[in-house]
């Protein structure tokens, strides 16, 4: 989902120790001081050595930064009262653009004010002298862009570029930076998206072969609906799907940045293009009402009916049902046949012992994927996206599906009610992008997710699991892997009863997430639950486990326990310490230091200012993701100051000294620390400045327990 705001700090929820869980941030030093390493690790609190140990910071501006964020709060939601029109936020966003500051880009690339070609018509600035005059000075440090190929494309925009060895007299002939990024958003498929003209030829075939598509329809809802009263569902699980309704369309929730490196400038969006796509295009730069009617036009599809089976159908048969059905509009294809379509013939993917980076929003971004790839991780996966933006060119949720080459074995994650979303978008997906395997979530716990009848909801929904997971690997030969949770609820796992389905339904792995949904992450995950699954899916489902990763010695525990484990998936122990994977292909526990820990961070905003772009604002953006990823590096506790080796994921740091002041302030668990480290990296911030993380990895006192 594009960055999706509030909605994404219940991924963030810090795990809370079973054993006891103090309510302060930062433990105090008497309580840690007066105790035994052992009393501590009881408590989940980090042993760190006694010299170490120091009071909680006094912050003064504490007390005003509560006050503070309470009022930003209170005056958010007074802007949300006062919502501004369309028309409004438009005529702000044109002025915006006209503001010398926004230079136009073939302005800034070429130096050249008539390199534009549609002079007065642009919607930038081409004041190149006003823009001279504003312009902040350069930060230290070079040009991201000076060992690619070609020159800067922020041109004179660029932060950077007093270290450009490009003249601009004359202008540059052909400016093309050849990106190492794929799967940019193709600007007529998104027109098509938008003007709701896309053709879903295998995904409709297939959906209508499973009987997901025409008057079967009815008379398999009534299966959804006795599968329902089975379930007998409590309350707080009560999806829009059980209505049957289809999922609508997910707000794009990108309150102040582009989350996903939606950088027109960087991405290649023509400034024609924008010109010309201006009457479709709303004030979030989203389609017009036009492409909603893809939702209406849509009934609600439920479940294929599982009756009639032809086992023994002869795959390559249906397959050429298939293309046959796809050729025409008019097609008329059985649907008492049972689809394997797992017989489809489908590109083989191989998960054994690789490390897996998990998809993590917001700070899964192309940078941060970049830099666990240096660091050793085998395999990646973009930031979850919503299948229903994405089947609505929504950029920002196809900004969510880019590669960069270093991305050796890449996929990304959709999330989706049903199985006709889902579907389609699969199709699109394998046509546009280059991708290793398509994950789907099924094990999303977020609010807006699951109440739209996606993500962990589905958990209680078998038989539409079945459908979307039939549908999807159907469509496509793109390997399809699902990510799931152990169950909706605490106590009622349910994996393990259908993982050999899920094989059979055509995914080719599925990664278990060793919780419920409503446990979200309290309590540690269940391994032993998750081995159970592993040990009862067929040979040819491959299983990755997932849950609190955090040091070498995790990852071989699960490994040697469970051999029929295929892999692990490492999420929160990447995001805090990035190493990890380098420590668990050397097998080491890394005593980092804080200068190696800065160079991680360097890269770490090179790679964002290559992504996000070098002028102010991709500066700007990749400062916020930093930040963001800063809100966790913070938890990580050095190896040399630790009385019991490794460190755990649910203990909570005290407060400590670190061995020199920079680890001591990247002890800190303060914004206005992680400022300073940003302020270290991309410069002073602008006046101005303010941040406050999405994921409050600090919050051990308001962790959610769903
Ligand atoms: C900040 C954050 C963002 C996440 N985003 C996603 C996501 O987009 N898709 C997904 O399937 N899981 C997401 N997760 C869940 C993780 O992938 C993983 O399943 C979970 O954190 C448990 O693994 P861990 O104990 O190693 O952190 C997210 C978790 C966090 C902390």
């Amino acid at each position: 989902m594009a960055d999706e705001g509030g909605t994404a700090t219940e991924y963030a929820v810090v795990p809370v120790a079973e054993a006891e869980t103090p309510t302060e941030s930062k433990v105090d030093l008497e309580g840690s001081q007066q105790q035994t390493a052992e009393e501590l690790v009881a408590k989940a609190i980090v042993p760190v050595k006694k010299e170490f140990l120091r009071p909680p910071p006094i912050r003064p501006c504490d007390r005003k930064d509560e006050d503070l964020e309470r009022k930003s709060n209170s005056s958010s939601s007074n802007v949300l009262k006062e919502k501004k029109s369309k028309r409004q936020l438009k005529r702000e966003r044109k002025q915006e653009q006209k503001s010398p500051l926004n230079l136009c880009p073939e302005v800034a690339k070429t130096g050249d004010v008539s390199s534009c070609r549609y002079n007065n018509k642009c919607r930038f600035s081409h004041d190149l002298e006003a823009f001279k005059a504003q312009k902040p000075d350069d930060l230290e440090g070079d040009c991201p862009f000076l060992s690619s190929e070609g020159p800067c494309p922020f041109g004179l925009a660029c932060r950077f570029s007093g270290t450009h060895k490009d003249s601009f007299a004359g202008g540059i002939s052909n400016p093309v930076r050849r990106s190492s990024e794929v799967n940019g958003l193709n600007k007529d498929f998104q027109k098509l998206l938008w003007k709701n003209k896309m053709k879903f030829p295998k995904a409709d075939a297939q959906l209508k072969l499973l009987g997901l598509l025409g008057p079967a329809k009815s008379e398999l809802k009534k299966l959804e609906n006795k599968e329902e009263g089975n379930q007998a569902l409590s309350n707080g699980c009560h999806a829009t799907g059980e209505n049957g309704c289809r999922e609508a369309a997910s707000p794009s929730v990108y309150d102040t940045v582009d989350a996903s490196g939606n950088n027109e400038h960087v991405e290649g969006t023509s400034v024609a293009d924008e010109i010309e796509d201006d009457s479709l295009v709303n004030n979030e730069g989203g389609p017009l009402k036009k492409a909603k009617s893809l939702n209406e036009e849509c009934s609600s599809f439920t479940e294929v009916n599982n009756g009639g089976n032809h086992f023994g159908q002869d795959p390559g048969h249906i397959s050429a049902q298939i293309e046959e059905a796809s050729s025409t509009d008019n097609f008329a294809v059985r649907t008492d046949i049972y689809v394997n379509s797992h017989q489809r013939e489908r590109k083989l993917i191989d998960f054994r012992g690789k490390l897996y980076l998990a998809p993590l929003t917001t700070v899964g971004n192309l940078p941060f994927r970049r830099l666990c790839k240096v660091l050793g991780a085998d395999v990646t996966c973009g930031e979850m996206a919503m299948c229903t933006n994405l089947l609505q060119g929504q950029a920002s949720e196809w900004a969510l599906v880019r590669r960069h080459s270093a991305e050796d074995l890449f996929g990304v994650q959709i999330c989706g009610s049903y199985p006709d979303t889902v579907a389609r978008t699969v199709e699109l997906i394998q046509q546009e992008c280059a991708v290793d395997f398509i994950d789907i979530n099924m094990g999303c716990p977020i609010d807006i997710v699951v109440n739209r009848g996606a993500g962990s909801f589905l958990l209680t929904k078998p038989t539409r699991m079945k459908g979307i997971i039939q549908a999807a690997s159907g469509t496509v030969d793109t390997p399809i892997t699902v990510k799931v949770r152990t169950a909706y609820f605490e106590g009622r796992n349910r994996v393990d009863s259908i993982v050999a389905d899920i094989g059979d339904w055509g995914a080719s792995a599925v990664t278990i997430h060793g919780r419920s949904r409503q446990q979200r992450y309290s309590k540690l995950a269940d391994w032993d639950y998750i081995y159970q699954c592993a040990r009862r899916a067929p040979k040819t489902l491959q299983v990755l486990g997932n849950g609190d990763i955090f040091s070498y010695l995790d990852w071989n525990k699960h490994q040697s326990d469970c051999p029929e484990l295929t892999s692990c998936m490492i999420a929160r122990g990447a995001l805090i310490k990035p190493w990890l994977f380098t420590e668990i292909k050397e097998q080491r526990h890394w005593d980092i230091s804080s200068g190696e820990r800065l160079d991680i961070l360097k890269n770490y905003a090179k790679f964002g200012l290559e992504h996000w772009g070098s002028d102010s604002k991709g500066v700007e953006t990749t400062r916020h993701f930093l930040l963001e990823w800063l809100s966790y590096t913070c938890r990580y506790v050095p190896v040399g100051l630790l009385d019991v080796i490794p460190q755990c994921l649910n203990w909570r740091p005290p407060s400590y000294f670190g061995r020199n002041d920079l680890e001591t302030l990247m002890a800190s668990d303060s914004a206005a620390d992680w400022i300073k480290i940003s302020e270290m990296l991309l410069g002073k911030v602008p006046a101005g400045f303010t941040f406050a993380p999405k994921h409050k990895s600090n919050a051990y006192d308001r962790a959610e327990n769903g």
